[in-house]
């Protein structure tokens, strides 16, 4: 039989006495550089570049953030608009790298993060699902073997010689969460995936995340504006704010500070 392939986005093991956490985030901040004028056109910006006249001031997009997420557990992200929960889950999977403290992850991890990244809209379905399926990791063998699980997740049968170009960003979604929870990865990262798929298929997910993190060897992060979605599926909650910290905690009580923030 052929054996199973794992994912290969690896980062740092986290010390064997720290056995139980699986994600470690250490006094992380992000400094992102931004251009500190406007230019009317390419063409001024590219002359500006060229005499070393470029301004830029550093943007904190994230300002000392701490949390440790255990194995097993449902950790949610919440937080307003431009918060910095996408740039938290980026540093996570290792997109980017923090500009100060460490983030340590142990175990394969799954992401789910802004839909369409690692897909060619210009494929069709069943092309990007093997595209999508190597940049996790998995042989062609094993997507072989798992073709059909994934199509008949995703609900897609009928779609997939079609190409990406030409599916709905809930058809994409489908296609996404159904290839990234093929197996179980020891980390799930779920950003705003679900919220474009139609109710059911967003129930489908959350049976699928529930079984995972009740089987207690996955961990999942979800990063979500619905808060009744983050109620039913975390066990516990980060609430960060214009890149502060505000409250790390239970989910009842993290959501409930965060929720008067409309009254
Ligand atoms: N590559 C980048 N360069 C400059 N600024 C960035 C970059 N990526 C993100 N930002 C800024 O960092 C801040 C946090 O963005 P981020 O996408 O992490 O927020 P978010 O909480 O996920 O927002 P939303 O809920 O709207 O998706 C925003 O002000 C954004 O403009």
């Amino acid at each position: 039989m052929q054996t199973m392939a794992k994912p290969i986005l690896t980062r740092p093991s986290i010390p064997p006495e720290d056995a139980e956490t699986v994600i470690d985030v250490d006094d992380v901040s992000m400094i992102f550089n931004i251009a500190s004028e406007q230019f009317n056109s390419l063409k001024e910006y590219f002359i500006a570049l060229a005499r070393h006249e470029l301004k830029f001031k550093e943007f904190r997009a994230l300002n000392h953030i701490n949390f440790k997420v255990k194995r097993g557990e449902a950790f949610g992200l919440v937080g307003t608009n431009g918060s910095g929960k996408s740039t938290m889950l980026k540093i996570i999977a290792g997109v980017l790298e923090a500009s100060e403290g460490t983030c340590t992850v142990r175990g394969t991890i799954a992401p789910l993060i802004e839909l369409g990244a690692g897909f060619d809209m210009e494929l069709t379905a069943k092309e990007n699902i093997y595209l999508n399926g190597a940049l996790l990791g998995y042989r062609k063998e094993f997507i072989d073997e798992h073709f059909q699980d994934i199509v008949d997740f995703a609900e897609l049968q009928n779609f997939m010689d079609m190409p990406l170009k030409n599916y709905s960003s809930g058809m994409v979604a489908r296609i996404a969460f159904a290839i990234a929870t093929i197996t179980e990865p020891d980390i799930l990262i779920v950003d705003e995936t679900l919220s474009v798929g139609d109710f059911l298929f967003q129930q489908k997910c959350e049976r699928r995340i529930k079984e995972l993190v009740d089987s207690d060897d996955v961990t999942v992060l979800l990063v979500s504006h619905n808060i009744d979605q983050v109620e039913r599926l975390c066990d516990r909650v980060c609430w960060i704010e214009k890149g502060q910290e505000r409250m790390v905690g239970p989910t009842d009580e993290v959501c409930a500070a965060y929720k008067s923030l409309g009254n």
